[in-house]
């Protein structure tokens, strides 16, 4: 679903590499953390996936197409196949949360009555039902996070991109948002999660990739956040 091949990113005022020689695969229906100290790659890691940065040596595949022979018009095609979420939730403030969901279709042309039948869906299975109503500042942290998985996943995308998304969600509240975040990974959505939350990736042991220095450091399929000596 995702390969780098020899990957490496430089960016423009940097003389160090973002990423230097990372090769990987990704396959359908994993998941996948991704770790490593500030300032290590991941961000980039999922910025070449989106193909918001272009790869300065190397190939990056993504749901089987190249990226470099994509074309610019068809990258929000392409984006419209990976669902992203965010430390910081980024909701609409004005909408509630079924507007907010809704909108994700609504900019892709899905007619109203789809609409209409989805949402309720995905609002029930990231644990919102009854709350369709309520604006993003009437809920909690963790339940405006759960809008924004939402919204990500309500065009049932291939791929769902997680940057820190308990980065601001105290710890009790962030299981139950991995307990969504695997919901969907089990309907078939490989799920890649940057993160720097040890206890989270501890408790899950899915693969764990870890960058330092732009460089992969380690791959292990049950993987710990630390290295296990
Ligand atoms: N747009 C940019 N322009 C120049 N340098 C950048 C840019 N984005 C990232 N970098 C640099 O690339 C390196 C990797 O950054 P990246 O954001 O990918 O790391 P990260 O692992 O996601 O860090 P964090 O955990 O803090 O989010 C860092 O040295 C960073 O300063």
């Amino acid at each position: 679903m995702i390969h780098f091949d020899n990957v490496t990113k430089v960016y423009a005022t940097q003389k160090r590499p973002a990423l230097d020689g990372v090769s990987l695969d990704v396959d359908k229906a994993e998941f996948v953390f991704l770790v490593g100290p500030s300032g290590s790659g991941k961000s980039t890691f999922l910025r070449l996936v989106l193909k918001e940065e272009k790869p300065s040596q190397g190939r990056v595949h993504v749901a089987g197409k190249d990226l470099a022979r994509l074309s610019n018009w068809k990258v929000p095609h392409l984006r419209r196949r990976i669902g992203c979420v965010f430390q910081d939730f980024r909701l609409l403030p004005n909408k509630n949360v079924f507007e907010n969901v809704a909108f994700a279709l609504e900019v892709i042309g899905k007619p109203r009555r789809f609409i209409r039948k989805v949402v309720p869906e995905v609002v029930e299975l990231v644990g919102l039902e009854g709350k369709s109503t309520r604006m993003p500042d009437e809920l909690s942290g963790g339940e405006q996070q759960r809008v924004a998985i939402a919204r990500a996943f309500v065009n049932r995308p291939q791929i769902l991109l997680a940057d820190e998304p308990t980065g601001n969600i105290d710890p009790a509240t962030s299981i139950g948002i991995m307990k969504v975040l695997d919901r969907i990974n089990r309907t078939g959505t490989t799920v890649v999660m940057a993160t720097h939350d040890a206890a989270i990736v501890d408790s899950m042991r899915k693969r764990v990739i870890e960058l330092e220095e732009g460089v992969v450091v380690r791959d292990q399929t049950r993987g710990i956040y630390g290295q296990a000596y």
